[in-house]
């Protein structure tokens, strides 16, 4: 029978889906396991269940002996060492299928933001408490969306989800991904190839949704950011590192593009301090799966993979 560890702090729901003749290691309700606790427990584990923000590196890796799955609590598996995993031939899953709807309502929700400059105004409202605003009739405006142009780079999922979204607002939606798709699928779901750097020339938005990886790292830097007009908003729902952030901090400060909605950040998801005065960006931190539903669904998603893996069964959402 297999002993599995989980690492961090989770919902109750979905454990019922592990067979009772399997051992559970759970960390105290509202904290995580520590890395020196993993090391420590790792050992006796056959399965590991990890979390975006806890890395999951060779070193650790290397202190479970009998350890044959790591199922991570996310659909980006960046915080695993997936060629050393490999290299073990310990198999890893992910929850691709429950982070979908909510992390394309949470772009959708910071679009909405900057191209109506809803934290602005709200801001400029609650300075002033019991007073009205006044403005101008040309002051603060904002950028319309129907019949404008949203480019999502990395059309997967999430991508799709968010263009059919956008499709829903009057928007013309064009993509740039590593493999472009048959003409038959790019008509059906109406939407036209573009190289990255025609995608930038001519959206209005930019929208993100790359895994982050060697390839993705800063893929949106300087020369990137110089090539969109400077009406165009940014949103960034991917991971923090797949833009240089500090090319985006001075491309939103010298006005080089309107403004910048951001899920994530490069650094450990903690925003540049100097992005906090800018009132053109709009911030949210990593809470692209916050709703109790995609909560619940990802527990079920990842224990239906274990559960699964443990009976033999190949049914799962294997990435490696
Ligand atoms: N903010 C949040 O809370 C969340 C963030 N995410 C992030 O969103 C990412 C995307 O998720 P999904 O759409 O489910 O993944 P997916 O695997 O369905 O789609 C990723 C797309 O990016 C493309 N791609 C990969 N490398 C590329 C490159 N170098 N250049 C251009 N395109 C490339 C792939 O071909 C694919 O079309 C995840 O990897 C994760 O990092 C996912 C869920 C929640
Ligand atoms: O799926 C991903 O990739 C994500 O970024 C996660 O949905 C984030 O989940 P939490 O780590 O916030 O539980």
């Amino acid at each position: 029978m297999a002993t599995i560890l989980v690492a961090f702090d989770t919902l109750d729901e979905g454990f019922e889906r592990i067979p009772s003749d399997h051992t559970l290691i759970r960390p105290p309700h509202g904290r995580d396991f520590t890395q020196e606790e993993l090391a420590a427990l790792l050992p006796e584990a056959d399965v590991l269940c990890s979390v975006f923000d806890i890395p999951v590196r060779a070193d650790l890796i290397a202190r479970g002996g009998k350890l044959r799955l790591i199922a991570n609590y996310a659909v980006g598996y960046n915080n695993i060492d997936i060629d050393y995993a490999r290299s073990r031939g310990i198999t890893v899953t992910n929850t691709p299928h429950s982070v979908i709807a909510p992390t394309a309502e949470l772009a959708m929700a910071l679009l909405l933001s900057c191209s109506r400059r809803i934290v602005e105004l709200d801001t400029m409202i609650r300075r002033s408490p019991g007073v009205k605003v006044a403005m101008g009739r040309t002051d603060r405006m904002g950028l319309p969306l129907a019949e404008k142009t949203l480019g999502i780079v990395g059309y997967g999922n999430i991508g799709e989800a968010v263009a059919m979204r956008c499709r829903a607002f009057g928007m013309k939606v064009i993509y740039y991904k590593r493999h472009r798709l048959s003409p038959q699928e790019e008509e059906a779901k109406g939407i036209t190839y573009a190289s990255l750097d025609e995608l930038l020339r001519a959206s209005d938005v930019v929208s993100l949704h790359t895994p982050y990886s060697p390839e993705t790292h800063h893929l949106i830097g300087e020369r990137e950011l110089a090539l969109m007009p400077a009406h165009a908003i940014l949103i960034n729902t991917a991971r923090g590192a797949v833009v240089d952030e500090e090319a985006l901090l001075r491309a939103l400060q010298q006005g080089s593009i309107t403004a910048a909605g951001l899920d994530v950040f490069e650094h450990n998801d903690c925003p540049l301090a100097e992005l906090s005065s800018l009132p053109n960006v709009v911030m949210t931190p990593h809470v692209g799966t916050q709703t109790e539903d995609a909560r619940l669904k990802m527990n079920h998603e990842m224990l239906e993979n274990v559960a699964r893996f443990l009976a033999g069964r190949t049914d799962i959402s294997r990435v490696v």
